[in-house]
């Protein structure tokens, strides 16, 4: 008897029943068996592998993989699937995906699915699945690839058009003279000369300080053709907004430009959302192909975070001669939804794949010789090549920098050079060998911090220094603004959200060790000093994902002769003007206590000191970019706690796989 016949393929209703199961468990969500089940009534025919095929390719989306890849998953598929899910073991007599498939072929599978209605070809059609290769897609996420596929292909032109005076405009711009290869000004003089550009980079690796002058080139040269540019900045999170928003307040201010130039450099930077204006409970936007934004150059920062229906609709929106500028750090985790676009785009960054005619125009403009010892030749046919650079030198983390280090030893995937920083102990690097989930040295660590970095009591210490109950609102406010800057300074970052590691757990924890030492006030729900984060967009509230606020216990006004005080959320409202927005506990929906977040929530933020905490055990998410984004959250310290040793270098070893054909789609 073969595995088919006994394992929940023999027939549809033994498939369905087995994929119940599986939804059952939390493997699936319903919204995966719910699709499967759809098949099944749409087409009578439609065989056991199909509506497998339908679930999983669902599954997939929902583990941020834009297609089921069939090679990789009948390889592997356990793995593949990521199941069971992080920190679940199997029930008993739970059927794996790896005995379900086991002695399945690919061939096998796609002959399947080919004859049914509901699996169209990769071309354009009305199937709601779309088999292209070895990978099975729903349609609208299909449609989503072609069509980023086929907007940054009309972008990425062989030929590049300098704005006049292109090498004086740079030469005031960059002055210092460099005896290596300057690739802030080579970003700059490409973007500056094509629709479309990728500028990727570490922290601190100047992407921001290039974008700045590429602006102010831009603005430059097309004020003194009499026509200004419409300038457009978006970051895809509000706190990434107003971290850009901030550093390019202070860079503008700097530039050797007019005083007019610079007032035509936008000082505030939107999140992509507002930009394209989301249309109210829906996810359709006010822009779209139809009713483009109107602009002449957008800037989005933090493009890593965006994901493949994002980038589509900000794409589609775009006008054809609007100029692209990405920027992000390709080694960081993708977004959480499904697709790593920028990851994928800028794969091959390092190598360069310059073709002679990139290196003889940049030669011609004066900008100097590429070289690097990473660099490969490319030729024309590389064209997303020709549109991409990589920052190289990082300024906040030089080469005795231990953060910079270790972060450049795991993203490396070197486990034992990251073991050397480790054992050097350099003064901005901390790590904690937790022996035990009682060691009273974590929690030392996450509430006194150590060395000059700061833990959680610091904030609570701003906060018991509170003003008089009559004290003037601005007094209120200039508090109230204190306590936010303070609790920013410290983070804890988990891997997982599960088990006694992740991120549901350590809240507790840490609530309840700050409770016994007295600095925080144990509370029902809402208590002074309880940090939440907001986890869906409020538009009414003018709050997003991932907004940062703290409870306050503030005076009320005492009509009756008697002072009450009620408890307020307070949020920074991340537009750059340092002002706050108060609302009550009672209006906040979908927040979750933020002690500690996960390092996927904590990407566009940044930390004095920030602390990251491995689990115990293995889990498909314990990946070199989930390392490198955590240490690269740490502006001044970086604190790394084991709870098993020898966990790190294995993570350190393992890559994130996004399964997703845009790089085959735009070629090279
Ligand atoms: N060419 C340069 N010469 C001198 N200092 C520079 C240069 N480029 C960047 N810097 C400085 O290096 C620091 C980091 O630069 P910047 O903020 O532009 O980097 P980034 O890549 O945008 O950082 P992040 O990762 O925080 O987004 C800043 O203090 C900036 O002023």
């Amino acid at each position: 008897m073969n595995a088919v016949v006994m394992h929940g393929l023999e027939d549809r209703s033994a498939t369905l029943e087995l994929l119940a199961q599986w939804s059952t468990q939390d493997w699936l969500r319903p919204l995966d068996l719910a699709l499967a089940r759809f098949f099944a009534d749409l087409d009578p025919q439609a065989p056991p592998l199909l509506l497998l095929a339908a679930a999983l390719v669902s599954h997939q989306l929902g583990q941020g993989h834009v297609c089921l890849d069939f090679g990789s998953t009948l390889a592997n598929p356990d793995f593949a699937l990521s199941l069971p899910p992080e920190g679940q073991r199997p029930d008993p007599g739970t059927v794996m995906p790896s005995q379900l498939l086991a002695g399945i072929e690919a061939t096998q599978w796609l002959a399947a699915l080919t004859p049914s209605p509901l699996v169209g070809h990769a071309a354009p059609g009305s199937s709601p699945l779309v088999l292209a290769g070895q990978a099975l897609y729903l349609r609208r996420y299909w449609n989503y690839e072609t069509g980023v596929a086929r907007q940054i292909a009309a972008r990425t032109s062989p030929a590049l058009h300098a704005p006049p005076r292109l090498a004086e405009r740079l030469e005031t711009l960059f002055p210092e003279p460099t005896d290596t290869t300057d690739w802030q000004k080579i970003a700059c003089a490409l973007a500056a000369s094509g629709p479309f550009s990728l500028i990727t980079g570490g922290p601190g690796t100047g992407k921001t300080t290039t974008v700045v002058k590429l602006l102010a080139l831009l603005q430059q040269a097309a004020m003194d053709e009499g026509t200004p540019l419409r300038l457009s900045l978006a970051a895809p999170t509000g706190k990434a907004a107003a971290r850009l928003t901030e550093s390019i307040g202070a860079q503008v201010s700097q530039l050797p430009v007019t005083e007019a130039v610079r007032e035509r450099i936008p000082s505030e930077v939107t999140t992509v959302h507002r930009l394209l204006g989301r249309v109210p409970n829906s996810r359709r936007f006010r822009h779209h192909a139809g009713h483009k934004l109107s602009l002449d150059v957008l800037v989005v920062d933090e493009a890593s975070m965006i994901d493949l229906e994002m980038m589509f609709h900000l794409l589609a929106a775009l006008p054809d001669t609007a100029r692209l500028i990405l920027l992000g750090d390709k080694d960081q985790l993708a977004s959480v939804e499904a697709g790593a676009v920028l990851g994928d785009l800028c794969r091959d960054a390092e190598l360069g794949h310059y073709s002679p005619s990139t290196a003889d125009w940049l030669r011609r403009q004066g900008i100097g010789r590429l070289e690097d010892p990473a660099l490969q030749p490319g030729d024309e046919h590389q064209r997303l090549a020709q549109h991409t650079v990589m920052l190289r030198r990082s300024r906040r983390f030089g080469h005795d920098s231990g953060i910079g280090r270790l972060a450049r030893a795991v993203n490396a995937g070197d486990a034992v050079e990251a073991d050397a920083v480790l054992h050097e102990r350099p003064h901005d690097v901390l790590h904690l060998s937790c022996k035990g989930p009682d060691d009273p040295a974590l929690d030392r660590l996450l509430l006194d911090g150590q060395g000059g970095a700061a833990g959680y009591a610091a904030y609570l210490q701003r906060l018991h220094q509170r003003p008089a109950d009559d004290a003037e609102t601005g007094v209120w406010h200039a508090w109230a603004a204190d306590i936010l800057q303070a609790f920013e300074r410290f983070r804890l970052l988990t891997a997982v959200r599960k088990g006694p590691w992740g991120v549901e757990q350590m809240n507790l924890r840490i609530t309840q060790a700050l409770q016994r030492q007295g600095l925080l006030s144990a509370g029902p729900t809402w208590f002074e000093g309880r940090p939440v984060m907001v986890t869906r967009n409020d538009y009414s509230l003018g709050l997003m994902n991932g907004d940062v606020g703290i409870t306050l216990r503030l005076p009320l006004s005492d009509t009756d002769g008697q002072r009450r005080h009620g408890l307020r959320v307070v949020f920074p409202r991340n537009d750059g003007s340092n002002a706050l927005r108060w609302v009550l506990p009672s209006r906040l929906g979908a927040v979750e206590t933020v002690f500690a977040m996960t390092v996927h929530k904590s990407q566009g933020s940044e930390f004095a000191h920030t602390a990251l905490l491995l689990p115990d055990r293995l889990s498909p998410v314990l990946t070199r970019e989930l390392i490198y984004t955590g240490i690269t959250r740490a502006r001044t310290h970086f604190s790394l706690i084991e709870t098993r040793s020898g966990l790190f270098p294995q993570a350190v070893q393992r890559r994130v796989v996004r399964r997703s054909g845009l790089r085959a789609l735009i070629g090279g």
